[in-house]
């Protein structure tokens, strides 16, 4: 009884990253056919760079209108070609585009808590990278061996080699994403396995929460929420 109200008031927040093109939407898709919400990062990226905005002002200040179609909408097979080729102009990217993507999944995963969702999965290519990795748990990370993730980014994209192996060489290696996964799914065979390999998946995610996961949960939110408003009301009384 006791533990059922537990879990009543607290959400895990998964974690779902891998490389590109290994496979993270088709995982994505899966929990989704179960009823678990994502929050999909690339989506969030989207919306922060539509025209109008904030993130695309900034961008277009730092890249020049040259990356702009007719319609005004950022060019992103343009810009992708630029940054990916490019890590200094892809850490800028990434720096004029990082809070609004992190304030974008916020505010998803705030309106999923505020409907009570129990479990939900973030969906995001650079987890790691962005250290998002630190409020999720556990972390699933799908792997996809090298020359298998190639030939699908080429085949799903319809890129050249180049342009390919470029896009993955902008992410963290695979075998350390791996390294560093709570959960691996290996998604180099057939869309079969990945469906058998998923239904695990599913129990640990919606496994009862430990201590260390209520902590990043709703009451330990609302704790650090608390600590926040109390902090910068303190901060403001000596200043
Ligand atoms: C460069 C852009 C315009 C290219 O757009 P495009 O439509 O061709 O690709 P899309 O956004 O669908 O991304 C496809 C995949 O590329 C990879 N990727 C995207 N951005 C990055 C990045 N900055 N570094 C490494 N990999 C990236 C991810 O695996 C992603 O799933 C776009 O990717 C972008 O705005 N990237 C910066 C925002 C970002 O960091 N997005 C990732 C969300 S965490
Ligand atoms: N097990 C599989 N067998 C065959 N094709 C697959 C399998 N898993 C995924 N694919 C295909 O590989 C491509 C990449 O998968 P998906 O789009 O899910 O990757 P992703 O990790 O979400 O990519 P991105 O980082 O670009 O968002 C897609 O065309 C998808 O249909």
């Amino acid at each position: 009884m006791e533990r059922k109200n537990f879990q009543g008031r607290v959400m895990r927040i998964v974690g779902l990253t891998g490389g590109i093109a290994s496979g993270k939407s088709t995982v994505s898709n899966l929990f989704k056919e179960r009823g678990i919400p994502v929050v999909d990062a690339d989506l969030v990226a989207r919306d922060v760079l539509k025209k109008g905005t904030g993130g695309w002002k900034n961008v277009v200040s730092a890249f020049g209108e040259d990356i702009l179609q007719p319609d005004g909408e950022v060019d992103r097979p343009k810009l992708g070609q630029i940054v990916f080729s490019n890590p200094e102009k892809r850490q800028l990217l990434n720096r004029l585009l990082a809070p609004y993507i992190s304030s974008g999944i916020f505010w998803e995963i705030l309106k999923l808590w505020m409907k009570g969702c129990k479990v939900i999965v973030l969906d995001v290519p650079l987890l790691f990278e962005a250290k998002i990795d630190k409020w999720t748990k556990p972390i699933v990370v799908v792997w996809v061996d090298p020359e298998t993730q190639l030939r699908r980014l080429m085949l799903r994209d319809r890129t050249s080699q180049e342009d390919a192996g470029n896009r993955i060489n902008a992410q963290m290696s695979l075998d350390i994403k791996r390294a560093r996964a709570d959960i691996v799914v290996d998604n180099t065979g057939s869309l079969e396995d990945l469906r058998v390999q998923f239904r695990n998946v599913l129990l640990e995610v919606t496994k009862p929460l430990t201590w260390t996961e209520f902590g990043l949960s709703r009451q330990g939110a609302s704790s650090v929420f608390v600590s926040i408003v109390v902090g910068v009301l303190i901060f403001k009384k000596v200043l």
